[in-house]
């Protein structure tokens, strides 16, 4: 079964105007592995502008979105809005929402399971903490966390959705799980999604990893059987991020 390598670029709440132009045109000149799914995700307000400028082969995600079409929720993002103005994909449940934000499995569950009925693709993440880790029971965080989300979603639902591992201690940590440790949550991600969802989903979801992910140390973790791909933080602001792309050339 051969899954599509799938690259992210989650800028988180960075860049501006001169690092739009800057980074579109560097991107649009780079010679990019053509086998590779690419997706951006600037901060919100960047979003319309990102997508008139991203070159084809580019596609744009937002950050974040809410669980409803429209109403009295300031300052959210609804994914109908999203459809809207032509944006495909949409992260949800990154750590930083989760850590920083307050937000639930069940919540996370709820928008996932609203934003793909609008058509939209979801990156979902998942992760474990490092006290988490330390006790043991990054499996039993990340198949809750996977749980969750099943409830909300119908088998087909899946074919919609990509998995971001991303372990939260190494996120912008500098601490990237090795190879080794990618691939064996990776697998038995898999293997739980194959007892809990079906083999089809199992065999076809694309599960990516994400945290401290370089040009230097992503060529080993893509050879990782499991690793369907990389969310990436800091470097996809910098110049190595067309490395990461082009980690399986
Ligand atoms: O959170 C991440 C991507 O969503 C990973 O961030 P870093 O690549 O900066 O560790």
């Amino acid at each position: 079964m051969s899954r599509k390598f799938f690259v992210g670029g989650n800028w988180k709440m960075n860049g501006d105007k001169k690092f739009i132009t800057e980074t579109i045109e560097y991107l649009g000149k780079a010679n990019l592995d053509k086998n590779v799914e690419i997706v951006i995700a600037p901060p919100s307000i960047y979003l319309e502008c990102v997508h008139y400028l991203a070159p084809r082969n580019i596609q744009v995600s937002a950050q974040n979105c809410y669980s409803v079409a429209k109403g009295a929720f300031t300052g959210e993002i609804s994914p109908v809005m999203l459809n809207d103005i032509g944006i495909e994909w949409v992260i949800i449940g990154h750590s930083e929402r989760r850590n920083v934000f307050g937000e639930t499995d069940n919540l996370i569950a709820e928008k996932i399971g609203y934003t793909v009925g609008t058509g939209l693709k979801v990156i979902a993440c998942v992760g474990e903490k490092l006290e988490e880790r330390e006790a043991g029971q990054t499996e039993a965080v990340v198949f809750q966390q996977v749980k969750a989300i099943n409830n909300k979603l119908t088998e087909s639902d899946w074919s919609r959705v990509v998995i971001a591992y991303e372990p939260v201690w190494a996120i912008g940590t500098g601490k990237t799980a090795t190879p080794q440790q990618a691939q064996e949550v990776h697998e038995k991600l898999r293997e739980f999604i194959k007892n809990e969802i079906s083999e089809k989903v199992a065999n076809e979801i694309r599960i990516i990893y994400g945290g401290s992910v370089t040009g230097s140390n992503a060529k080993d973790l893509a050879k990782e059987k499991d690793i369907d791909g990389f969310l990436v933080g800091g470097a996809s602001l910098k110049p190595e991020f067309v490395d990461i792309i082009n980690a399986k050339l």
